[in-house]
């Protein structure tokens, strides 16, 4: 083959022209195809037993979401190695702390708030890559560690609240959540949680059940079921997205050398003065419009 020859597929271009609205690559399915997803409107929930490979694909997105100029980024990691790699980049990075967990989280639902106040005034549903907002990218590695572990009842319930309306709301507002759970189980990600995520995708389960409750009621029992994946076969998940049916994907993955050179690049990239997005420079986040 000619080695000039362009890749046959349109591919997501490499480099500082990335955006959130773009096809996010998140690795290839059981033919060896490319699997994208699009977060600009949806948010993505991973679960799955540890050691399963959910932040391997939480940093494939943040990656992304770094190399957009037109994305800013939160993180919620109450582990903070799993996503510490992009604190210097993101606009919070919040450890295990639930009172500064809650703290973004309500400065995030009062930018969302905005952001509604501005669609309605200009008579619109949804915010577009023309409207020069930037897309603020949520990722939470442990649901379970902020709702479950750290804090008192009171926090723990109010951190589900905020989450549970950012992700109802947020997508449509330019404000994705990427939520990761070593927990599946129903107090954890009930149904109607679970279903406000457009993506799901289950990496090895140890019933049936958990798996069902990462994709959705009955997949496990139609052949679809996190269980099969082998625990030797780490990034490999069933990945749902919203009214279509599971499919096999082995999640890409980025050593931690790998991120760290991103995370230098994406910070080179975004240094005052930097390059700006194609439509703008990224908006701030108390902005409205
Ligand atoms: N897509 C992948 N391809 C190859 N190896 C992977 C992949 N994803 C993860 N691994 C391997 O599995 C290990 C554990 O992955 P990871 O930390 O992402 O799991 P996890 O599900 O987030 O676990 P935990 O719930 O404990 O945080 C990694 O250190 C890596 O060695």
């Amino acid at each position: 083959m000619n080695r000039t020859t362009a890749a046959p597929t349109a591919g997501v271009p490499v480099g500082p022209g990335l955006s959130m609205f773009d096809p996010i690559f998140i690795g290839i399915d059981e033919f060896g195809q490319p699997v994208y997803i699009t977060l600009a409107y949806r948010n993505l929930l991973a679960g799955g037993e540890p050691g399963g490979g959910k932040s391997g694909l939480l940093n494939t997105i943040a990656a992304h979401a770094a190399l957009s100029v037109d994305s800013r980024l939160v993180l919620l990691d109450g582990k903070l190695v799993e996503l510490g790699q992009w604190e210097d980049i993101a606009d919070a990075f919040i450890g295990p702390d639930i009172t500064a967990a809650l703290a973004v989280l309500r400065r995030l639902q009062q930018v969302m708030n905005n952001r509604y106040a501005w669609l309605r005034a200009h008579g619109r549903r949804k915010l577009t890559a023309a409207d020069r907002l930037s897309v603020i990218t949520v990722l939470v590695d442990e649901i379970a560690f902020f709702s479950a572990t750290v804090g008192s009842k009171q926090e723990q319930e109010e951190f589900v609240a905020l989450l549970r309306d950012l992700v109802a709301r947020g997508r449509a507002a330019g404000i994705p959540v990427v939520a990761a759970t070593q927990r599946p189980s129903f107090d954890i990600i009930p149904t109607s949680l679970r279903d406000l995520f457009g993506y799901r995708a289950a990496f090895r389960c140890t019933t049936p059940n958990s798996s069902n409750i990462v994709l959705g009621h009955g997949w496990a029992e139609q052949g679809y079921s996190a269980t099969d994946i082998p625990p030797t076969n780490q990034g490999a998940a069933y990945l749902i997205a919203e009214g279509g049916t599971p499919r096999r994907i082995k999640a890409a993955y980025l050593s931690d050398a790998q991120i760290a050179g991103i995370a230098d690049y994406a910070a080179w990239v975004r240094r005052p003065g930097g390059l700006t997005t194609p439509t703008g420079t990224p908006a701030d986040w108390g902005m409205a419009a």
